[in-house]
């Protein structure tokens, strides 16, 4: 199950909530978050990059999202372990964001020449495992960007980045995800109203329902 939206929309508020309501009905929860900061060169590297190192390599749509998807390549053998030994293992961005961001970078639609690049790339070749499901917390990119400045002011190792800051991008990447998620892209998507809230309780009992 993977979780999806703009940064700051509320994801590991979400993969938290759900993580306690999952395990409180007696479910064995896993999570993971992408990118794996402090656990992954490529995701370390993301981050350098993303923080103006590493000279323009943020600069380049395509070299940022193969380091994301080599990040997730060298976790695959973890999930597959952790789908093995649990009841939900829950992705707090997954291939998605790929598709997602550097759609939007590139201004291309979800039905853009680098969509179907990040499938090609990270399912057919390095062979990621498919989601049964996405959730797509879905806020206005103004809320979005509210909560990720008022969480940088909060926490002095949460300063915001280039795609953060990045006002355009995160309007573009809403109707990015918008249109994977009306297109099923990769697996079916369920859209959640992440300025109303959601019961994590009830969205619990839904997903162990829906088996
Ligand atoms: N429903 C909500 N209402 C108000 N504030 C929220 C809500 N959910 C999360 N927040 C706050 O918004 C900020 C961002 O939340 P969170 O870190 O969960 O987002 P995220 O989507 O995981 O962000 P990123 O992708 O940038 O890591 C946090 O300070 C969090 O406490
Ligand atoms: C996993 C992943 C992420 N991104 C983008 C999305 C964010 O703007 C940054 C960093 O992620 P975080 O959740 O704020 O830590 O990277 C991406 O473009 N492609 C990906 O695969």
């Amino acid at each position: 199950m993977v979780i999806e939206g703009l940064d700051g929309a509320g994801k590991r508020t979400l993969a938290d909530g759900l993580t306690a309501a999952l395990g409180a009905k007696g479910a064995s929860v896993a999570s993971l978050a992408f990118p794996r900061y402090g656990k992954s060169v490529h995701a370390d590297l993301v981050r350098e990059a993303l923080h103006r190192g590493h000279g323009d390599l943020a600069d380049s749509v395509y070299g940022m999202a193969v380091l994301y998807a080599l990040d997730r390549s060298g976790a695959a053998d973890d999930i597959r372990a952790l789908l093995d030994a649990h009841d939900v293992v829950l992705l707090d961005r997954y291939v998605a964001s790929n598709a997602a961001y550097a759609a939007a970078r590139l201004r291309q639609d979800a039905a853009g020449e680098v969509v179907k690049w990040v499938w090609e790339l990270e399912v057919g070749r390095f062979g990621l495992p498919r989601p049964d499901a996405h959730l797509l917390l879905r806020v206005a990119p103004a809320v979005a960007a509210e909560r990720a400045e008022r969480r940088a002011e909060a926490e002095a190792a949460r300063e915001r980045d280039s795609f953060e800051t990045d006002d355009g991008l995160q309007r573009r990447c809403a109707a990015v995800y918008d249109e994977l998620a009306a297109s099923g892209w990769l697996a079916p998507w369920h859209v959640l109203d992440g300025v109303a809230g959601v019961d994590h309780e009830a969205l619990a009992a839904a997903l162990l329902s829906s088996g």
